[in-house]
């Protein structure tokens, strides 16, 4: 017989001490020591005194009987829960219903079957020990789940709710009468049940923990929720379920700050590469097509280096703005989340997707669009600052199938667009990456060719109108390529000066062709201007003046004898700093005109302040004359406005006789062109110049 681990206290209650005595017997057969109580009152008294583990008490007893002994047990906290066992008469129904009414735990009926009735009193107190341990973990389950702020609720296998707490951070949510014995359709939108019932299944099935989360409206506003699903049994769950809302807005606002710019507020780069592989993976699936811009400011840099990062900072916002107003309509998006398509990937590089492209020409109109918005004024600081935008586009799935190609296909085709004279927009085409890579080698060439004497001077000689005498020259630099052979100026030079290449073959220039007017002077006693082009980066290189004294110190060419060409462009670009250097080499003597006079803007008066000595009429004002009456009105104005400012006249791109006779009408001074002489070796010039002085001697 399995005995208790503690020697439990049977309270014993009956009139009759014989029954008392072999009850007692029968306890200690057990096991279990037992206190004795001749009637009902002394029983309800020894309960409070010393609390015993179980009571046996007879029913029909003097003074007080057992059921009101039983009842007023029961009505003391001490004895609520203390098994009592009634011991009722033969076959008394009745005493029997009265003792359970009464209280009563158990009974037994007289007469007393002795071995089984030691079982029944070990049983009843195993029982009793278990019903208490399991009140002592409802408490605590109690206390937990009241500790919690999550609702919880149970429910059953056909998703019927059994039980549903609310938690204490639930606000205005549902409540018990609101779910007990309904389906969770009815108490939550179908689509969030449903998942629900499906983790649910899956919880069943595999006796693990699932969480779900939801989105409900309240009070106008999403709240997020978590609902944990943990299996309590075969056929129920168990659910927590918590208010996620802050964690979702912290998550959003780290979301934010990962994926914003926080220059502009629009998506920055990471936001935008996750974008374009999404939208890659939607076209793929879809069999659609999409467009990559990619827009770059043209001379951001200058605004930044003249104005300021400030005034930088703010164009890029309202660059940005600007762009969000002119991305908007309708035909740009066609699904809802219009906002990332739009990204600024870094310095003044923006980027537009266009989804569900159907002709290239809607990726070309907002091209144009976004060049047309980038036109107008901004204005900033009280300023009207004016900007243009290069843009390239690049096509899913025509130009690649990956997104760092797309990307890096609009760049190039964005850095063509600026080739092509800045505030253009071009499309990527495979032949665009052939032509910059030929545009990488021509640039490593070049690197090259000063090193390799592959540069060199062809001289372009300038008359007197009235004496046909050569008065001057003009050097202009060739390059010999190792495999393309003589490459025209106008290809290399540009690329000179984005390299910033120009200044060292500038100074090469100047160095060759003082030296060479020089070596005429000695050969052919002829003193002749020899003329040289200075472009603006030679221009604003500050050892500008150094190098020019010492071309003229190291082959002791007179500083007469050597004129500078400046384009309007270089001279009016900044017109302080400018000043300046003209000063300089106003001082050292040299002679300075100006190229391609009239394709640019000059003012008059600051013409008059530079000290310039001779304008360069551009030849194509010329090469229209005499029948381009318009151009030949230009030209006797531009010959009118010099002279009055004292100022020689050069017409550039003379090829015809007649265009000759009406320079020499007009009173245009100095002539250059085809007509007279194209450009050729030193040679070829020194021999002119001693046939000159053969035929005068
Ligand atoms: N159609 C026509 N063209 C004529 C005629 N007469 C002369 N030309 C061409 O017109 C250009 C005049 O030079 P530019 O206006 O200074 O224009 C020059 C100049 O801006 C630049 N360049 C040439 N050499 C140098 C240099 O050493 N340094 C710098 N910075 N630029 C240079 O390259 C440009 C082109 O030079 P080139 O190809 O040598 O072309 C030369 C010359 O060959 C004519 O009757 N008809």
């Amino acid at each position: 017989m399995a005995c208790p681990t503690k020697r439990g206290v049977v309270l014993v209650a009956d009139d009759d001490p014989v029954m008392r005595l072999l009850m007692l017997q029968m306890l200690g057969q057990v096991g279990l020591d037992g206190v004795e109580a001749e009637d009902g009152a002394r029983a309800v008294a020894l309960m409070r005194e010393l609390r015993p583990d179980l009571i046996l008490m007879d029913v029909d007893m003097p003074n007080m009987d057992g059921f009101a002994a039983c009842k007023a047990i029961r009505d003391d906290a001490a004895g609520a829960t203390v098994p009592i066992i009634m011991v009722t008469g033969g076959d008394d129904i009745e005493a029997v219903t009265n003792a359970y009414e009464a209280g009563a735990t158990d009974f037994v009926s007289k007469p007393i079957n002795w071995p089984i009735l030691g079982h029944r009193v070990l049983y009843v107190l195993r029982a009793s020990d278990a019903i208490a341990r399991l009140r002592i973990a409802d408490a605590q389950n109690r206390a937990v789940l009241a500790a919690i702020p999550d609702t919880f609720f149970r429910l059953n296998r056909d998703g019927v709710y059994l039980d549903y707490e609310r938690g204490h951070d639930a606000g205005a949510g549902l409540s018990d009468s609101d779910c007990v014995g309904r389906h969770i359709t009815e108490v939550l939108p179908r689509e969030i049940a449903e998942r629900l019932l499906e983790q649910m299944e899956n919880v069943l099935a595999t006796q693990q923990i699932r969480s779900v989360e939801y989105e409900l409206l309240r009070g106008g506003s999403a709240q997020h929720f978590e609902a944990r699903l943990v299996a309590t049994g075969p056929t129920e769950v168990l659910g927590l379920v918590r208010d996620i809302s802050e964690r979702k807005r912290t998550e959003e606002q780290i979301r934010r700050l990962a994926y914003c710019d926080s220059l502009t507020g629009i998506p920055n780069r990471q936001a935008f590469l996750e974008t374009l592989e999404r939208e890659l993976h939607r076209s793929k699936m879809g069999n659609k097509k999409f467009a990559v811009l990619f827009m770059d400011l043209d001379a951001f840099k200058r605004i930044n280096d003249t104005l300021g990062h400030n005034v930088g900072d703010h164009l890029l916002q309202l660059v940005s703005e600007r762009l969000r107003e002119t991305t908007r309509p309708s035909d740009m998006v066609s699904r809802g989340d219009q906002a990332t398509n739009l990204a600024r990937l870094g310095g003044d590089e923006f980027t537009i997707l266009i989804p569900d492209l159907e002709r290239v020409e809607h990726a070309l109109n907002v091209a144009h669009r976004v060049k047309e918005a980038m036109r107008r004024p901004f204005l900033i600081e009280g300023n009207e600052i004016f900007v243009t935008a290069s843009i390239g586009i690049s096509l899913f799935p025509e130009d690649g199938d990956d997104c760092n190609s797309l990307l890096k296909y609009a760049d190039t085709a964005m850095y063509h667009a600026k080739n092509c004279g800045k505030n253009n927009a071009k499309l990527y085409s495979s032949s665009l990456t052939m032509q910059i890579m030929s545009h990488v080698k021509l640039e490593v060439g070049l690197r090259k060719a000063l090193g390799n004497d592959e540069l060199y001077l062809l001289y372009q000689p300038q008359f007197d109108v009235h004496s046909t005498e050569i008065v001057g020259v003009e050097a202009l630099v060739r390059w010999r390529h190792p495999e393309r052979g003589v490459i025209s100026p106008t290809e290399f030079i540009p690329l000179a000066e984005e390299t910033g290449l120009i200044v060292p073959i500038g100074e090469w220039v100047l160095r060759t062709a003082c030296s060479q007017a020089r070596n005429w002077q000695r050969q052919t006693r002829r003193s002749v201007r020899m003329a040289v082009n200075l472009s603006a980066k030679q221009f604003k290189d500050e050892n500008l003046s150094q190098i020019v004294l010492s071309a003229l110190h190291e082959t002791g060419l007179d500083p007469r004898f050597l004129e500078l060409e400046l384009t309007e462009g270089t001279l009016m670009d900044d017109a302080k700093a400018t000043l300046a250097t003209l000063e300089q080499l106003r001082r050292i003597g040299v002679y300075l005109s100006i190229d391609d006079f009239g394709t640019g803007y000059s003012s008059m008066n600051y013409l008059k302040r530079f000290d310039v000595r001779a304008l360069k009429i551009d030849r194509s004002f010329i090469c229209g004359l005499p029948q381009d009456s318009e151009n030949a009105a230009i030209t006797r104005a531009i010959i009118a406005m010099a002279h009055g400012l004292k100022m020689v006249v050069v017409a550039e791109g003379v090829e015809t006789g007649e265009q000759l006779v009406l320079l020499q009408q007009y009173g245009c001074d100095l002539v250059q062109g085809y007509h007279l002489g194209h450009p050729v070796p030193g040679d070829s010039i020194a021999q002119k110049l001693v046939g000159v002085v053969q035929a005068a001697g």
